[in-house]
C-alpha cells in the first residue's frame, strides 16, 4: 500500500543522499529522513492505534462507555493520517482545539507550496507536524483530551532501570566541587541520551557491579565516541558566574526515563554546589517524540523516586522534592514553542518572552538530538563550520549542546572526521554511537531586544 502510493510520486524524490548545504528532508531517499518517514513514523502511528485498543477497557473503567466513541473517532484519524503520510499529501491547517492552532497554521500558510508536504519538507517539519496532529485528535475529542498515549512507555523505561540507577545514585553521593567530577557526570548524562527507550541495549547487570563514577564513566564506553568535549568551556562559564547572588541554568530537557534521572542529577549536582542558584527545567506542553518529558512525567517521577525500595534512589528522590519545593529545582512555564516546528534561531521573533527569559541565565544546556536539530535548522553545515555560525545568531545565553549523534546533523569537527567516520562506520550519524558536547558564549549585547522589530531587521 505504500510503497505503490508512494511510488505515484516517488520520480520526484531523489534517490540521493542529503546534498551538503541543504535541509534535512524525506525527498532524498538515502537519508534517514527518508527511512523515518517511510517506515518508523508508520510504525510509531501502529503503536499508538494498539495502545488505545489495549488500553480500551482500562479507559472504558475510567471514562464510562461514552469513551469508545472518542476512540473509535481517534483511532479512524491516526490511520487517515498515516494515509495522508504515505501518499505525501500536502500538510492541512488545524482547525480545533489546539491552544498553538495560530502559530502553527500561520507557519504552514508561509511555507512554500513545494515544501508543504511530509516528503518535500524539511524533516523536522514534517515530523514535528505529524505529533502535532497526533496530539491534537485527542485534544479535540470529548474525554481524552489530557491523554498522554505514551506514557506507559515513559514509565517504564524508569521501572526497568533499577540497577542503572541504583549505581548512578550511590556513585553520585560526595562528588566534590571540581572539574573531573563536572566532567564525568556530563558524560553519563551524554551516554543517557543514548540510551532513551527503546535503545536501552545497555546491560543492567555489568552496571549492577560499578557504584563508582569513574567505572560507570567508562562502562558508558563513551570517550572514544566522545567527539567533540567542550565540558571545561561549560566549567569555566559557571565558574565565572560565581558569586553572583542569581545563576539560572535553563536545562532544556529531552526524554523521560533514565536520561530524565541523569538530568536531575547533574541539576542536583548544580544546586549543591553552588554552580546554580536555579535549573529551570523546560519540558514539552504535549506528547512528543514518544519520550520528551512533560510535567505530568517530572511529577510522576520524583514521587516514583521518593517511594522506590531502594533507600538510595529515595533518598535521591525526597533532596529533589526538597530542592523543588525551595523553588531551586522549578519547571518554566509551559510554553509550545518546543513543540512548534521551527528551528531555535527565530526564537527572538516567536517568542520574545522565553527570549528575554534566556537572557537572564546563566547557561542552557540542551539536551539530545532534536534539540541540537532545531539549534541548527536541521541543515547540512559543513562538518567543521563552528557551532556558533550554525547557531544562526541564537545566543541570548551562554549555551551547551548535548547529544549522541541520532541523525546527519554535526558540526564543530575538526577537519577530514567525518570523512573518516564515514569510511570506518557507515552508520555512525544514526547509530547513537558518537556523542558531542559543544558550548559557545552569548552574544555580549542584549541591547536590540529593547528596539522594535523593525528596527531589528533594517
Ligand atoms: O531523543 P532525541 O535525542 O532528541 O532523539 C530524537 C531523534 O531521534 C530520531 O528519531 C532519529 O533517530 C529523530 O527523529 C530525532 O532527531
Amino acid at each position: 500500500m505504500l510503497r505503490s502510493s508512494i511510488s505515484s510520486n516517488e520520480s520526484e524524490l531523489l534517490d540521493a543522499a542529503t546534498p551538503r548545504h541543504s535541509l534535512l528532508s524525506g525527498r532524498f531517499k538515502q537519508s534517514f529522513a527518508y527511512v523515518t518517514l517511510r517506515s518508523r513514523m508508520p510504525g510509531i502511528m501502529l503503536q499508538v492505534i494498539q495502545t488505545l485498543q489495549s488500553k480500551q477497557p482500562e479507559l472504558v473503567q475510567e471514562y464510562g462507555e461514552e469513551v469508545e466513541k472518542d476512540l473509535r473517532v481517534i483511532i479512524e484519524s491516526v490511520e487517515r493520517l498515516k494515509r495522508e503520510l504515505s501518499r505525501d499529501t500536502q500538510f492541512t491547517l488545524f482547525h480545533g482545539n489546539e491552544p498553538d492552532k495560530l502559530e502553527w497554521n500561520a507557519f504552514l500558510s508561509e511555507l512554500p507550496h513545494p515544501k508543504r508536504s511530509y516528503f518535500r519538507a524539511c524533516w523536522m517539519h514534517a515530523e514535528c507536524y505529524l505529533y502535532r496532529r497526533l496530539y491534537s485528535f485527542f485534544e479535540n475529542s470529548r474525554l481524552l483530551h489530557n491523554f498522554d498515549y505514551f506514557a506507559d512507555l515513559k514509565q517504564e523505561d524508569l521501572k526497568l532501570s533499577g540497577v542503572a540507577m541504583q549505581s548512578l545514585a550511590v556513585a553520585t553521593r560526595g562528588l566534590g566541587k571540581n572539574f573531573e567530577s563536572f566532567s564525568k557526570l556530563m558524560r553519563i548524562n551524554l551516554w543517557s541520551n543514548h540510551y532513551e527507550i527503546q535503545l536501552s541495549a545497555f546491560s543492567h547487570e555489568k552496571l549492577s557491579n560499578y557504584v563508582d563514577i569513574d567505572l560507570m564513566a567508562q562502562v558508558a564506553g563513551l570517550d572514544k565516541h566522545l567527539l567533540i568535549n567542550e565540558s571545561t568551556l561549560v566549567w569555566n562559564c559557571l565558574m565565572k558566574a560565581k558569586g553572583q547572588k542569581q545563576i539560572v541554568v535553563e536545562y532544556i530537557c529531552d526524554n523521560a526515563g533514565f536520561e530524565f534521572f541523569t538530568d536531575l542529577l547533574l541539576s542536583e549536582y548544580l544546586l549543591e554546589h553552588g554552580l546554580a542558584t536555579q535549573v529551570r527545567m523546560h519540558v514539552k506542553a504535549i506528547p512528543w517524540y514518544i519520550s520528551d518529558v512533560m510535567e505530568r512525567d517530572v511529577e510522576w517521577t520524583v514521587s516514583f523516586l521518593m517511594q522506590h525500595k531502594q533507600p538510595m534512589v529515595s533518598m535521591v528522590g525526597h533532596k529533589l522534592a526538597r530542592m523543588m519545593a525551595e523553588q531551586r529545582l522549578v519547571l518554566a512555564p509551559t510554553t509550545h514553542f518546543w513543540t512548534g516546528p521551527q528551528p531555535y534561531f527565530v526564537m527572538v521573533d516567536c517568542n520574545i518572552e522565553l527570549y528575554r527569559m534566556f537572557t537572564g541565565s546563566q547557561l542552557a544546556i540542551f539536551k539530545g538530538d532534536l534539540n541540537y536539530r532545531k539549534l541548527l535548522g536541521d541543515y547540512i553545515w559543513d562538518s567543521a563550520e563552528e557551532f556558533i555560525t550554525c547557531l544562526r545568531g541564537f545566543r541570548p545565553c551562554n549555551i551547551c549542546a548535548m547529544r549522541t549523534v541520532k541523525c546527519e546533523v554535526i558540526c564543530g569537527l575538526p577537519e577530514g572526521v567525518a570523512d573518516h567516520l564515514l569510511r570506518v562506520d557507515p552508520q555512525w550519524m544514526i547509530s547513537g554511537n558518537y556523542g558531542v558536547i559543544q558550548y559557545t558564549d552569548s552574544l555580549k549585547c542584549n541591547c536590540y531586544l529593547s528596539s522594535p522589530p523593525s528596527k531589528r531587521n533594517s
